[in-house]
């Protein structure tokens, strides 16, 4: 198989990832870089023709892109094309990827979402609940649907990201600071910023739990729980059910929907 370059275009950052042997899931993460300002497609280009001319012996890949912000995609898409002659895959709900919608309207869903969908149920093989803390945090479920096994997408919870609380809380008050961001060592404050830092990273640990408590209770079974994004190091040491980490899933469900759209089968 040609290499597989993944990108993510997130609303702080877009990552860039590597994989040259799409099969094996041994990903080189490459670079990540500001979302904001957007740049020209000559500029993206540059930036994607260093990295595929430092990591891959061939000029020939393939490209899929997860994108939650839609005013990126055109200079991005233009780079990829220019380059490789290629048009990149943009995930979306309709692309084929095993994945049904049990939701209202599957078009609004996050394209990250979706590859994190993919990623959590195709690693355990049961209902999973996909933490991913970025920008936003969101929680992604996902079931089994039987009889032939196919993952469905379910729903979930978006609430603010670590960073987004932390930020809004110093610009939109006249004396809280911008204080470092780190795990908690007690959920009673005792000055400003251990009190920001509980609140934020207690607070955010505390929301996970219950929000999966109460998806459980609705759904009537339980959740493998998968924490992924920058933050889930920070938060992960404050949630007390049991659960995995996986960095970077969403590369991983790229990598997992561009083998299945290529015909590998991802065995249930
Ligand atoms: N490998 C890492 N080690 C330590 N911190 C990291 C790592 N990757 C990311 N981070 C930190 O975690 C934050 C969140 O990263 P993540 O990539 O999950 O989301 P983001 O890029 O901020 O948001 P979005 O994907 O919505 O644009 C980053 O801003 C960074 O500060
Ligand atoms: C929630 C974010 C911003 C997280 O990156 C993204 O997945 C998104 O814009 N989603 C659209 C709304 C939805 O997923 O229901
Ligand atoms: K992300």
């Amino acid at each position: 198989m040609i290499p597989l370059l993944a990108i993510d275009i997130g609303n702080s950052t877009i990552g860039f990832c590597i994989f040259q042997n799409p099969k094996k899931n041994k990903k080189m993460f490459i670079k990540r870089i500001s979302t904001h300002p957007a740049l020209s497609a000559k500029i993206y280009k540059e930036i994607i023709a260093e990295i595929i001319g430092q990591r891959t012996k061939s000029k020939d890949f393939d490209t899929i892109i997860s994108s939650v912000v839609p005013s990126i995609n055109v200079p991005i898409v233009e780079a990829v094309k220019d380059i490789c002659r290629k048009k990149p895959i943009l995930v979306n709900h309709k692309i084929d990827c095993g994945l049904t919608f049990d939701v209202k309207t599957p078009e609004k869903i996050g394209a990250d979402r979706i590859a994190n969908a993919i990623a959590g149920f195709y690693y355990y093989k049961r209902p999973v609940a996909v933490v991913d803390m970025g920008t936003a945090t969101t929680i992604t479920i996902v079931s089994i649907k039987k009889p032939c096994k196919h993952p469905v997408f379910l729903g979930g919870a978006i609430m603010p990201g670590i960073n987004l609380m932390h930020r809004s809380l110093h610009t939109w008050t006249a004396k809280l600071p911008h204080a470092p961001i780190k795990t908690p060592n007690a959920v009673l404050g005792k000055d400003t910023t251990s009190s920001i830092n509980s609140g934020i990273i207690n607070g955010t640990a505390g929301a996970i739990e219950a929000l999966i408590k109460g998806v459980e209770k609705e759904l009537g079974f339980r959740l493998k729980l998968i924490l992924t994004g920058g933050y889930a190091k920070l938060v992960s040491p404050l949630i007390k059910k049991g659960h995995s980490m996986v960095p970077n899933l969403t590369f991983e469900g790229l990598r997992l929907i561009y083998l299945y759209m290529s015909g590998t089968a991802l065995c249930t």
